[in-house]
């Protein structure tokens, strides 16, 4: 086996400094950051998206597989039967509602369940059904007449975590001999058991502690691995840390699963260098562009400038909903109070809120309750809100160094093709800095952003139609 542990140690990965204990609750880290800009945590960005996503996402984006290993059966399955799974798993399936397997499942499947076992880095948008095609491989090489873990699903959060349980818990359902048991926070063991249970899912911390510093289960004895969420996992920095020294106690014959919704090349460039001859899956996202967006500038003097700017808009012409986009959450909180002085009926999604507390205000804001969301950078990418026509950069998005970042103008602005009604994007710009923001933008994808003058109300008008 090559030795990974060795090169993935000496490796330093770019991106190593989200800092996220798993083992504590999410909200508990996002106290008073006010005034610094307000940033997505991915794992919790993750469990949102999941949780919000509602049946599978179906899509016509193109795959790209390669192969490493030449025995790989590069076929794929129309149908769950093609697979010859046990029939427990295969009613378990049909329970769930699942008639016929999707994109990624008919591609991976074969792979997942192929003997040998083949190890395999799997990319493919949210809701695409990732979860479920590594939950069925896991259970598919589940050996119920021996009573010790064979299976490792690792997860960023407890929530994540659970989630996945509650995935394999159904689509095993029909298989009462296989035993599940979830390596979490709050999850105690006697120190001189063992565990007997065949599949363990969990966080890193957890799992350490039990294979590694408590040994109630041989971690050699794993036959598979999944680390899902593997982006998240490999760029943050406890843990990294941590898979690698599970990954390390793992035998060269356990089958390594990673699956993703995104990998940064770096994320992917390492885990290539610790899965050996994998199969590599991508489902190429379905594309965000700015050709249905019109876009505009507003020049303004200062946040009130900036606040003025949005009254003569709402004055002139009558806006559905709308997503207005601010750096920290301070500015966020001052523009909700004065919007809602003003009669609007307004929810804020900001960092210091919990998963549940922001699925709360989505499904409020995407029922109509609210007319304007006021949001941070919290809200961005796979987060699609049909109904919204109108998005105002109240502060327009930029990186650590105030450069423009054009990723996250993209992700707040852009429509997917399948969502791609037309909207209107509008700027606000208050000195030199902001405009040479919006001038690099503009480059950047080509598309013209025009004046908008929001003193005049033709002007406006113009923009409604
Ligand atoms: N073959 C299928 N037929 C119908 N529905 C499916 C199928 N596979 C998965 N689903 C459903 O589609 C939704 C998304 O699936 P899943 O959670 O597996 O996607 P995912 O790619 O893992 O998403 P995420 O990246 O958010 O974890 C779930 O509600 C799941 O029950």
């Amino acid at each position: 086996m090559t030795d990974w542990v060795k090169i993935a140690e000496d490796q330093e990965v770019p991106k190593l400094k989200i800092n996220l204990n798993a083992d504590e609750p999410a909200a508990t880290t996002a106290a008073s950051k006010d005034n610094e800009p307000d940033v997505a945590d991915p794992a919790e960005t993750s469990l949102l998206i999941k949780i919000l996503g509602k049946g599978l996402v179906n899509t016509n984006q193109s795959l790209d597989i390669q192969q490493k290993n030449p025995n790989s059966p590069l076929h794929s399955v129309k149908t769950f039967e093609a697979l010859h799974l046990k029939p427990e798993l295969l009613k378990g399936i049909y329970a769930m509602g699942f008639n016929t397997p999707s994109k990624i499942q008919e591609t991976a499947l074969p792979t997942l369940l192929a003997d040998p076992p083949q190890n395999m880095i799997a990319q493919s948008q949210s809701g695409t059904g990732k979860t479920a095609a590594f939950v069925l491989a896991m259970l598919s090489r589940v050996n119920v007449a021996l009573d010790h873990p064979q299976v490792l699903c690792l997860s960023p959060t407890y929530e994540l975590a659970i989630q996945t349980g509650e995935v394999a818990a159904r689509m095993g359902q029909f298989c009462p001999d296989i035993k599940l048991r979830f390596a979490v926070r709050g999850e105690e063991v006697d120190r001189n058991s063992k565990i007997t249970e065949h599949i363990l899912i969990g966080t890193p911390g957890k799992m350490l502690d039990w294979g590694l510093k408590m040994r109630l289960f041989d971690m050699k004895k794993v036959r598979v691995f999944v680390l899902d969420e593997a982006d998240v996992m490999i760029a943050t920095q406890g843990h990294h840390d941590q898979c690698i020294r599970i990954h390390k106690m793992l035998s060269s014959q356990c089958q390594m699963l990673f699956f993703s919704a995104t990998y940064d090349k770096e994320v992917m460039d390492f885990a290539r260098l610790i899965v050996s001859e994998p199969t590599i899956i991508r489902l190429m996202r379905e594309e965000e562009s700015l050709d249905n967006i019109k876009q505009y500038y507003v020049n303004c003097k200062n946040e009130d400038g900036k606040y003025n700017a949005i009254q003569n808009i709402y004055g002139c012409i009558s806006i559905g909903q709308a997503i207005i986009f601010c750096h920290t959450r301070k500015t966020a909180a001052w523009l909700a109070a004065k919007m809602t002085a003003d009669g609007h009926s307004v929810a804020v999604l900001s960092g210091d809120l919990t998963v549940e507390q922001r699925l709360a205000v989505l499904d409020r804001f995407r029922s109509g309750q609210e007319k304007v969301l006021i949001t941070t950078n919290v809200l961005s990418r796979g987060i699609d809100i049909e109904q919204v026509t109108i998005v105002v950069n109240f502060d327009l998005p930029v990186d650590l160094r105030g450069n423009a970042d054009c990723e996250t103008y993209l992700h707040r602005i852009g429509r997917t093709g399948r969502f791609g009604k037309s909207g209107i994007a509008i700027n606000l710009i208050d000195g030199e800095k902001s405009m040479a923001v919006c001038r690099t933008i503009e480059k950047h994808f080509q598309k013209d952003i025009t004046y908008l003058n929001t003193d005049n109300a033709d002007d406006i008008e113009k923009i409604g139609n």
